[in-house]
């Protein structure tokens, strides 16, 4: 009794401690907490920044009052009058600093402090690594420096340049490597830092090196010739304005220049095109040792210039095949493309906005697996079954006993025991998986009488997520091990999700949204969201203008009509044939090999070239739509899936009924991941899976996920609409795109007649009204046809194309809403008078 009293005293304190750590760690992941921090550190260093500028002043009057003494000593000494700004501390500190830490470049202290300061209140993004390495290389290489350079030319000043750090290294170094050696080190220094700041100053050094090597047979000697670069385009240039007046010893020494033309500047790229009038003259026996220095240097300066200059807007896609550079065009040495720089102040959500659960009394429960143990062992006995082991792994909210039958035990046997068991153990949601794949086990899945909730904070803060690099990375939940499941939703490519009603779709499907807005910057993902229900996706209209994409026009961009789907799916087939014609165009075979050819700047915007996102296409209840829209749906979704994933498309479709007629042949052959919430017959669950065990699940995100032929079960993270409502203000508070993606207006339907085989004798009867209407707001947009008359996709794309073939809108012109030709209503209706 005492003890048992004791026991719980001992669980009381242990949960009140553990409720105050809870309590501790909330205050300090407060934002305001760290708001408030933020500022501290900032002033902090806004002092110290204050004291180390006026040691530089007042420190030789100071010196010899707080020299040798302590901080302690200092501040009692009521006699003692200082004249640094910062008083005794900041003379002291500004004393330790500079005199004995860094020198002068102890002034990067304050700044660094400052920064972090800003940081924490989350008004400064920079790199903290980049900071701290900043810092650090600044404060060594500094105070050596200024100990080489500053300590020998004012060697009696108070300030100690490089500090005790700076001038005992300084010392060490001279005496090693002599004067001549440190001259060369600090310019090392010197460099480092100007390439760490200036990409292109790198670039400038390569192409002189590059150029600079000696050339003894021309382009033949390993090295992959290439275009001419911009700068070298100007340098040729002039040499050309000058040539004619050039004297005699130049022509017999043709600048080796010239030679550089047919040498790489730049690596892995095409065969030099050359203008006739570029050839170099005799470029296969000349050497640049003969160009005069001073020339060279003059060749070079210019190119940079304009380099920098025009930085933003010119590409170096001339260097790609297809990348539009005609022979002789102009091209630059560019850093690479930033996708993301449009939004580079982007912040990813953070993981207070996900809700943390209670699982601080989660304990195995010991008893119960005992239990459990026992009726399994002894439900099998009855039957004349023996066992040599039996182990079990406890899940958040199954547990898996493993056993191991006696030699010579037929597995079916124990398979067909499943309801017995079941009820011996007085559970629902038995599965047995008889044998373990890859295990020499049988598994038997028991749901646990106190289910856990796995927090979809508990896998998106887990190791394995943060630091997985997947190209779409989704964290769905946990195994029955414990262990996160995460997949790439490129290598899936494409999800079927199905499950009866409340058992966590919409849960789930949230969980994959969830998951990729944590990890993909806007840049790089766009979503399709199609909500027949019209309010599960409701709740991410505010990142419209950062991760949606829609048709041209369109006022929403979570699609809820039946007739948007069909426009939007195929919407989505055009953009899917414009990406393959693009990777086509590029000789690339992927997305990835594509972007990061357009990210090197090989291909040519100029020529329809663009940064690729991926897209992701969500549907929720698909069934719905297809009982609507039949094979307007099917068709496009089988289409897409067949062909989408070279393109960087997937689809995540869910449906609660699991029946043939809505997860056709074609639909379940395109679609080889799926992933079964609880089902409500054997045959659903086959339809889905094709094996049973998703009608033996116990609901409440329990689910099975399949690729191919392996079934794992997985507890699918919990994700609560406040949860996701903060996620989609947190994202779209932030600065976002002027609108959402646009995808491409299809004009006509596949099939349909092709404009100016119009007959327009046949008009529509809106024909002139939607003429008028055209005209009125010069917009020749097929969704404000569709709008304004409330009528179909389709009969708006035929009316179009009748204004075409009457000459009063042009030609489709993909995203974009079509010319207006006629710019006047008078004029419209002399034309409408003449079509009667
Ligand atoms: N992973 C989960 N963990 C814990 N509880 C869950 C989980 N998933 C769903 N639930 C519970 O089940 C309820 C229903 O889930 P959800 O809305 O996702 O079902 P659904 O399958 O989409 O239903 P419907 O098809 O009717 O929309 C949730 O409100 C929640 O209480």
């Amino acid at each position: 009794m005492a003890k048992s009293t004791k026991r719980k005293r001992k669980r009381t304190t242990t949960s009140s401690g553990s409720k105050r750590i809870r309590a501790i760690i909330a205050f300090l992941k407060n934002e305001r907490v760290h708001f408030i921090t933020g500022i501290l550190v900032a002033f902090l260093g806004i002092f110290t920044l204050l004291s180390i500028i006026s040691f530089f002043f007042t420190g030789a009057a100071d010196q010899s009052k707080v020299l040798n003494r302590s901080f302690l000593e200092l501040i009692q000494d009521k006699q003692l009058e200082v004249e640094n700004w910062a008083s005794t501390g900041g003379a002291f500190l500004s004393e330790i600093l500079v005199n004995r830490w860094f020198g002068i470049f102890s002034i990067l202290i304050p700044f660094f402090v400052i920064y972090l300061g800003l940081r924490m209140m989350k008004v400064s993004s920079f790199s903290f690594i980049k900071a701290l390495l900043i810092t650090a290389f600044g404060m060594i290489c500094g105070s050596i420096t200024s100990a080489f350079i500053l300590g020998h030319l004012f060697p009696r000043s108070h300030i100690n340049w490089g500090g005790a750090h700076g001038s005992q290294i300084e010392q060490l170094l001279e005496n090693s490597i002599g004067v001549p050696g440190m001259i060369l080190l600090v310019l090392l220094f010197i460099l480092i830092v100007v390439i760490l700041f200036r990409q292109s100053s790198m670039h400038r050094i390569q192409e002189t090196l590059i150029n600079s090597k000696p050339s003894f047979n021309g382009s033949k000697g390993g090295d992959i010739p290439v275009k001419p670069s911009y700068a070298e385009e100007e340098e040729r240039e002039e040499e050309r304005e000058e040539e004619a007046t050039k004297p005699a010893w130049r022509k017999i020494f043709p600048a080796s220049r010239k030679v550089k033309q047919e040498e790489p500047t730049l690596s892995g790229l095409e065969p030099p095109v050359q203008s006739p009038s570029l050839k170099p003259v005799e470029a296969h026996d000349n050497f640049e040792v003969f160009v005069p220095k001073d020339e060279l240097h003059v060749a070079e300066e210019k190119p940079v210039e304009k380099v920098e200059k025009t930085m933003p807007s010119v590409s170096n896609a001339a260097l790609d095949g297809d990348a539009g550079g005609e022979p002789g065009e102009d091209v630059e040495i560019l850093e690479d493309y930033d996708p993301k720089k449009d939004l580079s102040s982007f912040e990813f959500p953070t993981m207070e906005l996900l809700k943390v659960y209670n699982t601080g009394n989660r304990q195995v429960d010991m008893r119960e697996q005992n239990e459990n143990k026992d009726k399994i062992i002894r439900t099998l006995r009855n039957y004349g079954i023996e066992i040599t082991s039996i182990k079990a792994t406890v899940g958040p909210t199954i547990t898996l006993y493993e056993i191991v039958p006696q030699a010579g035990v037929r597995i079916s046997r124990i398979r067909n025991l499943e309801d017995d068991i079941a009820l011996s153990l007085s559970a629902l949601g038995i599965r047995i998986i008889a044998p373990m794949p890859g295990k020499g086990t049988i598994g038997i899945e028991v749901p646990n009488k106190d289910p856990q909730i796995v927090s979809m904070q508990s896998v998106i803060a887990s190791t394995k997520f943060q630091e997985c690099d997947y190209e779409l990375p989704v964290a769905l939940g946990k195994t029955i091990t414990n262990e996160v499941f995460i997949f790439d939703l490129t290598k899936m490519p494409h999800l079927l999700v199905a499950g009866a009603t409340g058992q966590g779709k919409s849960v789930g499907l949230n969980a994959i949204i969830t998951s990729l807005l944590y990890k993909k910057h806007p840049a790089e993902m766009k979503m399709v969201l199609i909500d027949p229900k019209m309010v599960e996706f409701n709740i991410y209209s505010t990142i419209e203008k950062h991760y949606l994409a829609k048709l041209p026009d369109e006022e929403k961009a979570i699609i809820t009509d039946v007739t948007k789907v069909t426009q939007t799916l195929n919407s989505l087939t055009k953009e899917m044939d414009d990406r393959y014609e693009l990777l086509m165009r590029a000789h690339v075979r992927t997305i990835k090999e594509y972007n990061e050819k357009f990210i090197k700047r090989r291909l040519n915007p100029k020529n329809g070239h663009r940064y690729l996102p991926y897209i992701v296409v969500v549907i929720d209840e698909f069934g719905d739509l297809i009982m609507t829209a039949g094979k307007e749906i099917e068709m496009p979704i089988a289409r897409i899936a067949q062909k989408a994933r070279a393109v960087g498309m997937h689809m995540v479709i869910a449906t609660q009924r699991p029946t043939t007629n809505i997860i056709t042949g074609t639909i379940k052959a395109n679609f080889p991941a799926r992933m079964a919430f609880r089902v409500t017959s054997q045959i659903d669950s086959r339809t889905i899976l094709d094996a049973t065990g998703a009608n033996q699940l116990i609901g409440r995100g329990d689910m099975l996920f399949s690729q191919g032929s392996n079934l794992i079960r997985i507890q699918c993270a919990f994700v609560d609409t406040p949860e996701i409502e903060d996620i989609s203000q947190y994202i779209g508070k932030q600065r976002g795109y002027e609108s959402a993606f646009a995808l491409p207006e299809v004009t006509s339907a596949e099939g349909e007649e092709k404009p100016g085989t119009v007959d327009l004798n046949d008009r529509d009867p809106l024909f002139d009204e939607a003429a008028r209407l055209i005209v009125i707001h010069q917009q020749g947009s097929t969704s404000l046809i569709q709008r304004k008359f409330s009528i179909g996709y389709n009969r708006a794309g035929r009316l179009m194309d009748q204004l075409e073939s009457a000459g009063i809108v042009g030609p489709t012109q993909g995203s974009k809403p079509r010319d207006v030709y006629i710019s006047d209503e008078y004029s419209l209706e002399k034309l409408l008078d003449s079509l009667r």
